[in-house]
């Protein structure tokens, strides 16, 4: 079953078309990987997704609801939640306030505890958010919007600045939520770590969908490995 669906997505700056005509299919259920080099319009697809701008052409569908993107309050309330490359926390607000306000704009009782134990929070609840260090400002980030229910999860880099263990742990998170029912978008230049995590990729370029398929497939691609993979498909 879909449960998010773009219809011709696209969006003009000026005179630069950012994203330009983007139709795919997230499953309910699905880990959903957005590759692409820089500049190819991965965040700007996913500020499209989630409110924070909107498209000048084309419409999303989420859980059968047609007429999409709304604003990004309405985006949450109908479960379409994201998180940024730069941590959104309230920086001189301890852990456990910061959990407290999410959970205030949750539109039903948030998992705190839950997400508390699965992020490893307990020892830093009361600390406040500006002085973590960078891997775990980085799971408050999640924990914070996993808060609001999601049921779409929309990552923007979650890994990039994380050690290799510290990718681990992550990956790991990703796929225990996902498995409680929590369908995610992720974002990620690291191509290994997207790779073993999606059920399915797409890859951008210039805006543009180049590929959509399973990661096998992408890894396949002449003209993925061409634009993008290069050598490191091989590593993949
Ligand atoms: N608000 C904006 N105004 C004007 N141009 C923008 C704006 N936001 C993004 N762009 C441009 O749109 C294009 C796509 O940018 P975007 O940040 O979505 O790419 P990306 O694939 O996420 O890149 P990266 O991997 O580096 O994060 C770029 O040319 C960028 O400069």
């Amino acid at each position: 079953m879909s449960l998010l669906s773009l219809h011709n997505l696209g969006v003009r700056f000026g005179g630069l078309r950012a994203v330009s005509d983007v139709s795919l299919t997230v499953e309910q259920g699905q880990i959903f990987g957005l590759l692409g080099p820089n500049g190819a319009g991965k965040t700007t697809l996913v500020n499209m997704i989630s409110g924070l701008i909107a498209p000048t052409e084309g419409s999303i569908t989420f859980a059968d609801e047609a007429g999409g993107p709304w604003p990004i309050d309405q985006a949450v309330r109908r479960g379409i939640v994201r998180t940024f490359q730069q941590t959104r926390a309230f920086l001189g607000l301890t852990v456990r306030e910061n959990l407290r306000i999410a959970g205030i704009a949750a539109a039903s009782a948030p998992p705190t505890d839950e997400l508390i134990a699965a992020f490893h929070l307990e020892p830093v609840l009361d600390r406040p958010a500006g002085d973590l260090n960078y891997a775990t400002l980085r799971h408050l980030g999640i924990a914070l919007a996993l808060s609001l229910r999601p049921r779409l999860l929309l990552l923007d880099e979650p890994a990039v600045g994380l050690t290799g263990a510290e990718v681990d742990r992550l990956a790991q998170l990703i796929r225990d939520w996902n498995g409680r029912g929590v369908t995610v978008l992720l974002i990620e230049h690291n191509v290994r770590f997207l790779m073993a995590l999606s059920h399915r990729v797409a890859v951008l370029d210039r805006g543009r969908l180049l590929f959509q398929g399973t990661p096998a497939e992408c890894r396949a691609n002449p003209q993925v490995i061409d634009v993008y993979l290069g050598r490191s498909a091989e590593h993949a």
